[in-house]
């Protein structure tokens, strides 16, 4: 394993410059150097020359490369901040340079899958659980590294970038990955909370995203602030017992990354996810709604896997499976809106 200096311990990489990456890499400059990688040449050379990317000011000490080996040598701690769809390629870029003592903090909200070549998801009878991978789950099976954690919570990052009151969760089984982020990130505008339980802080910032579509979608058909309130408190049941299901508890649904962003997700406009919803019942296509988008909307993919599994689970989740019709079939979202009116929820709270 190679040794390192001590004057380059203290740099801190960041994976992705997209809207999260940035606003991530931006509070790290506050208190460290930061080495940040982009895979394009030209976005490299304008973080590295005119501090800016995509229209957003970057720290004037970040420093861009587009080589992972080199921003794998110089930092031992790594924020990985692309999404999910990206992830399996990503991880194996970095992945001969990773070592053991890399420490590693994912800030993604989406999930993978762990098939076989030339599987897909619409070909598969059945999806069991292993077949789905959380990123820190796709970290661990695809690099050497040990010490991994996530940070999720409500966390726009057009907020953060101006500096707004903000908090968040890492969570990680080693208690030292938890401190080096609070260490790292915490200051007078952004608490940093910890959790053990990754998976569950993981699976909530996965699992608002779904709820945050229908809430665009009842905002799009001007249903108001009661139905709202509705469908986040559903929202919350229906994310447990997903959870629960996939390997997550019920606390961490119930924290800041769980009902705390799924509060902020449901009444964003800044929200991609929200945004789908809203342009949704508008009249738009998906296919329109994806076209016109550059940044991602990780829900749209989070239902398509979490609906194959709960057919396969024998399990129901009848928000998640009447925005999958409304997406992928032919249902109109004022029939799937109808449905879940008439559907025979009973029981307010059945999960403590
Ligand atoms: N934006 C937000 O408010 C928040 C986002 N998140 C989560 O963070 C994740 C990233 O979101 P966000 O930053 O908004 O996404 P964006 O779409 O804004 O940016 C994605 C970034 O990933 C890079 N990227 C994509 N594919 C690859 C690839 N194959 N190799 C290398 N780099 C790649 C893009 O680079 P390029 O420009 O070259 O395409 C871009 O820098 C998502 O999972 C999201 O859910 C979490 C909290 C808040
Ligand atoms: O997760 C987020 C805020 O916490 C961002 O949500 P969107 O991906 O819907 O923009």
């Amino acid at each position: 394993m190679p040794s390192k200096s001590s004057s380059e311990t203290q740099m801190i990489g960041v994976v992705g410059m997209g809207s999260f990456g940035t606003a991530v890499a931006n509070m790290l400059a506050e208190k460290n150097p930061v080495l940040v990688y982009a895979r394009k040449e030209e976005v490299v050379r304008e973080i590295n020359e005119t501090h800016t990317t995509s229209g957003r000011k970057v720290h004037p000490d970040i420093l861009a490369t587009f080589d992972p080996e080199e921003l794998c040598r110089r930092c031992n701690i790594l924020f990985f901040m692309v999404p999910s769809a990206a992830y399996f390629e990503v991880i194996r870029k970095f992945a001969p340079f990773l070592y053991p003592y890399h420490l590693i903090i994912h800030g993604t909200k989406g999930l993978a899958l762990n098939l076989e070549e030339g599987q897909t998801l619409e070909k598969i009878e059945k999806l069991k659980r292993e077949q789905i991978l959380t990123m820190s789950e796709v970290i661990l099976q695809e690099t050497v590294a040990v010490r991994v954690g996530c940070l999720a919570g409500p966390n726009i990052s057009t907020e953060l970038i101006l500096g707004h009151p903000a908090a968040t969760v890492i969570a990680s089984h080693y208690n030292e990955v938890i401190l080096e982020g609070q260490r790292l990130l915490r200051s007078e505008r952004f608490q940093v909370y910890g959790n053990s339980d990754i998976i569950g802080v993981e699976l909530s910032g996965v699992l608002k995203n779904i709820i945050a579509i229908a809430a665009g979608a009842l905002a799009g058909l001007g249903l108001g602030e009661n139905a709202k309130g509705l469908l986040i408190s559903r929202g919350m049941v229906e994310m447990v017992h997903l959870s629960k299901a996939l390997g997550g508890s019920v606390q961490s649904v119930i924290g800041l990354a769980g009902v705390g962003d799924l509060v902020t997700t449901c009444n964003s406009v800044h929200s991609r996810n929200f945004t789908v919803g809203y342009r949704l019942a508008k009249g738009e296509p998906l296919a329109q709604i994806l076209n016109s988008m550059e940044e991602v909307a990780e829900g749209i993919n989070t239902i398509r896997i979490v609906n194959a599994f709960i057919k396969t689970a024998g399990l129901r989740a009848p928000i998640t499976e009447n925005l999958y019709r409304v997406l992928f079939e032919d249902l109109q979202i004022e029939e799937a809106l109808q449905f879940l009116m008439k559907y025979p929820f009973s029981v307010d709270v059945d999960f403590v």
